[in-house]
């Protein structure tokens, strides 16, 4: 049933349902059924916060994600602080926060600046005996030139070239790059997105070094086929479904239902964050990412592993909301905090 609606809503998508979308359907009860969570929260989350959280905070969320069996995890951006103050002090955050074999790290950079910053931090003799805190770098562009402009004060071209010298950069150290394209399916400053152009992003940037290209529908404004459309495009590309990853915004309620169309579909990496928080500061309205609880209980229930323990993740979601003053918005996470609760109140009795 389910199958089948989605075979139908892929051919309904300007009638090119491509054969690699169509493999990715024939896996979903089976084989390929591990789905690789990126938690964003200690970036994505965090960098919209206008009240400075605390760096001790910034580690402990790191932390504790990883007793969650988090295997990646977004710590922090070497982004300028005079654009995102939330994120100063990453250095700090990833040469404190544990590092745990088997984990990756990646952090944001924009450009040459960030990743002086980054390789002086790595190249430091403290690494000597121990494990270095990334291997990863996390580069980002969008598929519209007003959207480009106002978080990365350049054009689309001029943000791919300057890509293209930090990603080479990058490898030549032995960082993988990871790439981001925002406003795949809506953008704030100029509304509906041509998917072709995101498919061209998405393959220039796997061309210049990026291992993997997440595709953000940073408003939230994305519904399924829209996101299919998307996925469509990249693959007509020549970008392969395994090379892609959903990051999907909820402002509108839906982003749990992208984020399993995209599974659905083949997609393999999913970007969420604890409690829901997040935001883009240049992305007006927007509210957070999907919340890892939600993709994790519904990705459970469908068969598919995460390695994420659900309670845990519960638990820090409910946290570090309240750590920062915010009402959790996951709703699986509260009614599994509720549901603990009411459990240990019967055990008292
Ligand atoms: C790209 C720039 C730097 C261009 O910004 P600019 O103003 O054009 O840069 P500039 O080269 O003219 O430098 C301006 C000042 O910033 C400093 N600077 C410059 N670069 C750095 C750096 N790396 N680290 C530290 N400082 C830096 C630089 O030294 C200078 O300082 P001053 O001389 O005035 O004292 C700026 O636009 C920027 O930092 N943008 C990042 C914005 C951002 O972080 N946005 C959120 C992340 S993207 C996102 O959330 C979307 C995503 C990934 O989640 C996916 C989705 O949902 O769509």
């Amino acid at each position: 049933m389910l199958r089948q609606s989605l075979r139908r809503l892929v051919a309904d998508q300007r009638g090119t349902a491509c054969s690699q979308i169509r493999r990715g359907l024939a896996t979903v009860a089976g084989q390929r059924n591990f789905v690789k969570i990126v938690e964003v929260s200690p970036r994505d989350g965090l960098q919209n916060e206008k009240a400075i959280v605390p760096t001790e905070t910034k580690v402990k969320l790191v932390n504790w994600l990883l007793k969650a069996g988090v295997s990646v995890v977004e710590a922090g951006s070497f982004v300028s602080p005079k654009w995102v103050p939330q994120m100063a002090d990453t250095p700090q955050v990833i040469q404190e926060m544990q590092i745990k074999s088997g984990v990756s790290y990646p952090v944001l950079v924009p450009n040459a600046k960030g990743l002086d910053t980054l390789l002086s931090i790595l190249s430091s003799d403290s690494w000597a005996t121990r494990q270095k805190p990334t291997d990863e770098i996390a580069i980002f562009t969008a598929a519209t030139e007003s959207f480009t402009k106002a978080n990365t004060n350049c054009t689309i071209a001029e943000s791919l070239e300057r890509l293209s010298q930090v990603t080479q950069r990058a490898r030549d150290n032995q960082l993988k790059v990871r790439g981001y394209i925002s406003v795949v399916a809506g953008c704030p400053y100029e509304g509906a997105v041509d998917a072709k152009r995101v498919g061209q992003i998405a393959k220039e940037l796997l061309q210049m070094g990026c291992y993997e290209v997440s595709l953000g529908d940073t408003v939230g404004v994305a519904t399924p086929p829209e996101m299919i459309a998307v996925l469509d495009a990249c693959v007509q590309a020549g970008v392969p479904v395994d090379a892609l990853a959903a990051h999907c915004h909820d402002t509108f309620g839906m982003g749990l239902a992208n984020v399993l169309t995209m599974v659905r579909a083949g997609v393999r990496t999913v970007d969420s964050s604890v409690g829901g928080l997040g935001g883009c500061p240049y992305s007006p309205g927007a509210t957070g990412n999907i919340d890892t609880e939600s993709v994790v209980y519904a990705l459970h229930k469908e068969g598919y592993e995460t390695g994420i323990d659900l309670s845990e993740a519960a638990r820090i979601g409910d946290w570090i909301s309240n750590a920062i003053g915010r009402l959790n918005s996951s709703n699986a996470g509260r009614a599994i905090i509720a549901r603990e609760r009411l459990q240990k109140e019967k055990a008292k009795l």
